[in-house]
């Protein structure tokens, strides 16, 4: 029994990169899963698109499902705006276990609030248990069969208001057919498709950011 990948992935953190700062630890987790071994993190490249989303709307209120070990949870909270928050859901311990300890290497902890379990559990739990109105912002990278119920869920429970932003990864692949049929035919959404490539490789994947209408 020796080390887990994110664990493995925390340690580069912990070498390479200088505690608070994000910049560093975004890079550490870049050059680990270049030079040493690939993981499922949104990755430089498509990690760009993701910062300019994020620096556009701002989000005082914002909701990830799918930490994993935290590097996009990293890139958005360092861009949140002064009092904004993120919660982030993963369902895995040993992921989230490793999530908190790179959020608070880059000293972004106080805005970010790492929940473990199913994001179908918490999503109807999530106004009372943290006083969230709605969401400004959601970013989806978990399982990519949930995208679509989860965003239902979301709509049900009141929790996405006229423009929130949803960001999608891994439309292309994996893939998420659904979720993307969904938010391109229906009136409650305006769907734009950023093309970009499987994080740490050549292969094309790509972004879905849909505007929440009403
Ligand atoms: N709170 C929650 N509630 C429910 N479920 C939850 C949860 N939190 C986590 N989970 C479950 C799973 O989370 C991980 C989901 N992410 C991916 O699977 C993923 C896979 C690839 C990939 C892999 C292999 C290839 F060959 C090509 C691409 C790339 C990516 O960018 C991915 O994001
Ligand atoms: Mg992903």
């Amino acid at each position: 029994t020796g080390t887990t990948r994110p664990q493995r992935l925390l340690r580069a953190v912990q070498e390479r990169a200088t505690r608070g700062d994000s910049e560093s630890v975004i890079a550490a987790i870049d050059h680990f899963c270049r030079h040493q071994e690939w993981a499922m993190n949104v990755g430089d490249e498509k990690g760009f698109i993701l910062d300019s989303v994020v620096s556009e709307v701002s989000p005082q209120t914002a909701l990830e499902l799918g930490t994993y070990c935290g590097y996009s949870t990293v890139r958005i909270a360092r861009l949140l705006p002064p009092g904004g928050h993120l919660i982030t859901l993963e369902f895995n311990p040993n992921y989230a276990a490793v999530a908190r300890q790179v959020i608070a290497w880059a000293g972004l902890e106080d805005m970010v609030q790492v929940v473990e379990g199913a994001s179908g559990d918490w999503i109807p739990h999530l106004r009372e248990h943290f006083g969230i109105e709605s969401f400004d912002f959601v970013f989806l990278d978990h399982w990519k069969e949930l995208y679509l119920p989860d965003i239902k869920l979301l709509e049900e429970c009141g929790l996405l208001r006229k423009g929130t932003v949803l960001l999608a990864d891994n439309v292309v692949c994996p893939g998420t057919p659904d979720y993307l049929e969904y938010v391109r035919k229906s009136q409650s959404y305006e769907s734009h498709y950023f093309g970009s490539h499987l994080e740490y490789t050549r292969a094309e994947d790509g972004l879905e950011k849909s505007v929440y209408l009403g």
